[in-house]
């Protein structure tokens, strides 16, 4: 009680200092509470899924760590993002892989995946309350290589095309199911550990392949192209490279994804999205944090995720973003980590949605570029956690690190139990 009574206090004082500089965290809250992240659910496995023919994760992606706990069955992968999104303020989304079908017990391969494996899911979502978003999986599979939509083989490569056309079917049977677009995001590992003989090729056969797949027009769902600097084991080419989807988007008008783990690490994301809302219908990010290379390590609040959130609430266009979580940690207790992770980016979001930005932009056009500078410093250390705690304790949802004590709950009774 004491506490609720220390937030509120904390709140009201905060609130009148954000006015003073024309912000009105009212308002913050609100557009806050409107943004909803899709949880990516390979979170809650380490990107096993669900297939009855599961090998090794490939593609040259990684998860590092063995943390008991891992979620073996739908049904526990369904209670720990039903357990994770009880700590997490507002209404969320969630994203599942190809791999992650209800396929009860059979061997369905890639090409013949329907929304029927996905109809337990997509009414399991309903009762939640939550829309899904949906990825073809290339990757884990026998026929996953080193090239799958880019191969040569037409055999192989047909299989790949013949699977990501399903999944863009059954995307829009869940968009359809759900009355709201499904975001389907493709992307592929596509590439080689040495330099190719030529580059060109394999860049115009995904070409190719991409129009195959997006032959059909589709209304109740979005594709989104994600493109990725390198796997391992795959240094030298990727053949979806960010300039290969780059252009295909802006020529085809399909929503490029931006993996924040898929670029060089001194790369800006945040510096891209105001020229990607110029030139392709919207953007897909993948909120990601890399540590060396594309480590998917947990996101935290760090300045490179504070930059991203201000440039897209600056952006004036947050009904053409959509975030999405994409981080795989199996060292820690996994719930724990998309907690940490979706707080951490709201908690971004929040801050630049109180940026005094009017202001800011007064002194720009003024030429007064030391106080520009001088505010943009000062808003830094604004009370901003002081609007946060206010915004968890309207969405019932624990405050500060309480949250910490539910998961040591849930692992207790529940997560530590798995074998
Ligand atoms: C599971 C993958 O991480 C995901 O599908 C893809 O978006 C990626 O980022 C691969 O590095
Ligand atoms: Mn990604």
């Amino acid at each position: 009680m004491t506490n609720e009574k220390n937030i509120r206090q904390s709140y009201e004082i905060a609130k009148e200092r954000y006015a003073s500089l024309g912000v009105d965290t009212e308002k913050a809250m609100a557009q806050l509470q409107q943004i909803a992240l899709s949880l990516h659910c390979w979170q809650t496995d380490d990107v096993m899924g669900f297939e009855n023919q599961a090998g090794a994760l490939t593609g040259g992606i990684q998860v590092t760590g063995n943390y008991p706990g891992r979620a073996r069955t739908i049904d526990e992968v369904r209670s720990d993002i039903i357990e994770a999104t009880s700590l997490i303020p507002g209404k969320h989304r969630l994203s599942l892989h190809a791999i992650y079908g209800d396929f009860q017990g059979k061997v369905v391969d890639r090409d013949e995946i329907e929304p029927c494996h996905f109809q337990s899911w997509m009414e399991w979502a309903k009762e939640q309350g939550m829309k899904l978003d949906f990825n073809s999986t290339s990757f884990s599979h026998p026929k996953s290589g080193n090239l799958t939509l880019a191969n040569p083989k037409d055999e192989i490569r047909n299989f790949w095309i013949e699977h990501t056309k399903r999944c863009r079917w059954i995307s829009e049977e869940m968009g359809k199911f759900q009355e709201d677009p499904c975001i389907m995001n493709l992307w592929i590992h596509d590439g080689s550990k040495e330099v190719p003989a030529s580059r060109l090729k394999y860049r115009q056969i995904l070409e190719r392949s991409l129009d195959e797949i997006f032959s059909v027009d589709y209304k109740n769902m979005k594709d989104c192209i994600e493109a990725k600097l390198f796997g391992i084991g795959l240094e030298n080419y990727t053949v979806g490279s960010y300039d290969f989807y780059l252009g295909y988007g802006v020529k085809n008008q399909k929503i490029v994804t931006l993996d924040t783990g898929h670029f060089h690490l001194s790369e800006s994301i945040a510096d891209k999205i105001s020229s990607l809302l110029l030139f392709t219908p919207e953007i897909m990010l993948h909120v990601s944090r890399p540590v060396r290379w594309d480590s998917d390590h947990v996101v935290i609040l760090n300045d490179e995720l504070l930059d991203l959130s201000r440039e897209l609430v600056r952006s004036n266009a947050l009904n053409r973003i959509h975030i999405g979580l994409d981080y795989f940690d199996a060292t820690i207790n996994r719930i724990g980590a998309y907690v940490i992770g979706v707080r951490a980016t709201q908690k971004a979001l929040l801050q630049a949605l109180l940026e005094p930005s009017a202001l800011l932009q007064e002194y720009e056009e003024k030429d007064l570029l030391f106080q520009r500078l001088a505010l943009q410093e000062e808003a830094k250390s604004l009370p901003w956690n002081a609007v946060w705690d206010m915004f968890c304790l309207k969405n019932d949802v624990p405050v500060g690190e309480s949250y910490m004590a539910d998961i040591e709950k849930y692992e207790a009774d529940v997560t530590s139990k798995r074998g």
